[in-house]
């Protein structure tokens, strides 16, 4: 039986979801000669990890125990004593997790998998990166910091994985790869890549007031842990950047047009999240509405699209027929078409959810066990 070490960083939404298929495919996974070796679980303060990291493993009982705990909103740092190690604090628990990518990263190849949604991961990213673990991605900002910091952390191209980070479950990353190293110059790319606007269009389109829309799609887990990193079109822009730097552009996100459906003064500065969605914006509704009606008036529907093409990368509302393949989306589907040598009329089209804990963490599955091959 192949061995496969890993930890865990966020186990929030998409992390759980992770933890409980790694659980939920045991048989499927020992049929196919590989057995995932779960040997920490971070959230944002804490570590809980194997007290023997070389030749133990969080245990399913544990694993479960921890998504209880955590998706009750509690800390790890309260976990009850599961016979496990403990380390609580930000900063012993990233000193530790280095440790642990130290002892395991050469001599077998940990996978460090990132499902936090934060900025804080990228430095420890860059270290374990040398130290030989192999990187899968869920979060976008590692691939969206500096050029310094993407170079890095793609030094070595097949010890990273991040198929989630654009259109969630979906083969979009795989696909973009497999025409790049055919030789096939993809020369344009057209999407709508947030399942989070998607849904919210299409809900705002059959009469639901917008704000409502938002908070049903932040409870299905569409959403960013704050929803109007979806509402700016930041996360869409960050999906367009990770695009745009596969097919060899050495550009920041300040390089993308991008629109915002909220004012700055509902910005993250001048109000938390609750105070947004509780009182914030609903004073964007009738905008909305109005915006959707008007399409409709002339047959259209309004659809957030990303469009990388030569030096253009932009992200935002475009007003497009009903009937076409981007006007056609409902909920949360994400379709992206793409323009090469091979495909020049008729584009390659991926097209499926594109946002949810159960797609995401399916797609981060899959990454960890296309690994699979360089450990021994
Ligand atoms: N939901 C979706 O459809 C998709 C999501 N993604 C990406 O998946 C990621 C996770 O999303 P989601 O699960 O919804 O987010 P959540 O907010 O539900 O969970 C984030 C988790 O990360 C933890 N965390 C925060 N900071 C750190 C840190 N410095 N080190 C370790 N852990 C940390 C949080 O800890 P604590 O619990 O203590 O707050 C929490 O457990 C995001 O980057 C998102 O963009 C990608 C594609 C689709
Ligand atoms: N919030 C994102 C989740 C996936 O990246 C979206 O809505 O698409």
């Amino acid at each position: 039986m192949k061995n496969i070490p890993l930890l865990l960083m966020g186990c929030g939404g998409v992390g759980r979801q992770l933890l409980q298929h790694i659980v939920s495919c045991r048989s499927l996974h020992a049929q196919q000669g590989v057995h995932l070796r779960v040997v920490g679980v971070c959230d944002s303060k804490s570590l809980v990890f194997a007290s023997d990291v070389i030749t133990r493993e969080l245990n399913d009982q544990t694993l479960s125990e921890v998504c209880r705990f955590k998706s009750n909103g509690s800390s790890l740092s309260a976990l009850g004593d599961l016979g496990e190690c403990i380390v609580n604090g930000n900063t012993e628990s990233k000193r530790k997790v280095l440790d642990i990518a130290a002892l395991l990263g050469k001599a077998t190849g940990l996978a460090f998998v990132d499902c936090s949604a934060s900025s804080e991961t990228i430095r420890m990213l860059n270290q374990v990166v040398d130290m030989g673990c192999c990187v899968v991605l869920a979060n976008k900002k590692p691939l969206t910091s500096t050029m310094e910091d993407y170079d890095k952390l793609v030094s070595y191209p097949r010890r990273i994985r991040h198929e989630s980070t654009v259109g969630a479950g979906l083969p979009v990353i795989a696909s973009l790869n497999r025409l790049i190293s055919s030789g096939d110059p993809v020369h344009r790319i057209i999407g709508s890549l947030s399942g989070t606007l998607g849904y919210v269009m299409s809900e705002v389109e059959d009469g639901k007031p917008f704000s409502e829309v938002v908070k049903a799609a932040k409870n299905l887990g569409f959403t960013e842990p704050d929803p109007r990193d979806d509402l700016s079109g930041m996360d869409v822009a960050r999906k367009a950047l990770i695009l745009a730097r596969l097919l060899g552009r050495r550009i920041n996100l300040d390089s993308i047009k991008i629109e915002s459906l909220y004012p700055d003064e509902m910005g993250p500065d001048a109000m938390s999240v609750e105070e947004f969605l509780v009182s914030g914006i609903v004073s964007l509704d009738n905008d909305v509405q109005e915006r959707v009606k008007k399409a409709s008036l002339n047959g259209n529907v309004l659809r957030y699209v990303c469009v990388i093409e030569g030096s253009r990368c932009e992200v935002g509302i475009q007003e497009l027929p009903k009937d076409s393949p981007l006007g056609r989306l409902r909920g949360s589907d994400n379709v992206l078409e793409m323009y090469s040598r091979c495909y020049k009329k008729q584009p390659l089209v991926i097209q499926g959810a594109g946002a949810g804990n159960d797609t995401t963490a399916a797609g981060v599955l899959a990454d960890i066990l296309d690994i699979q091959d360089l450990f021994p």
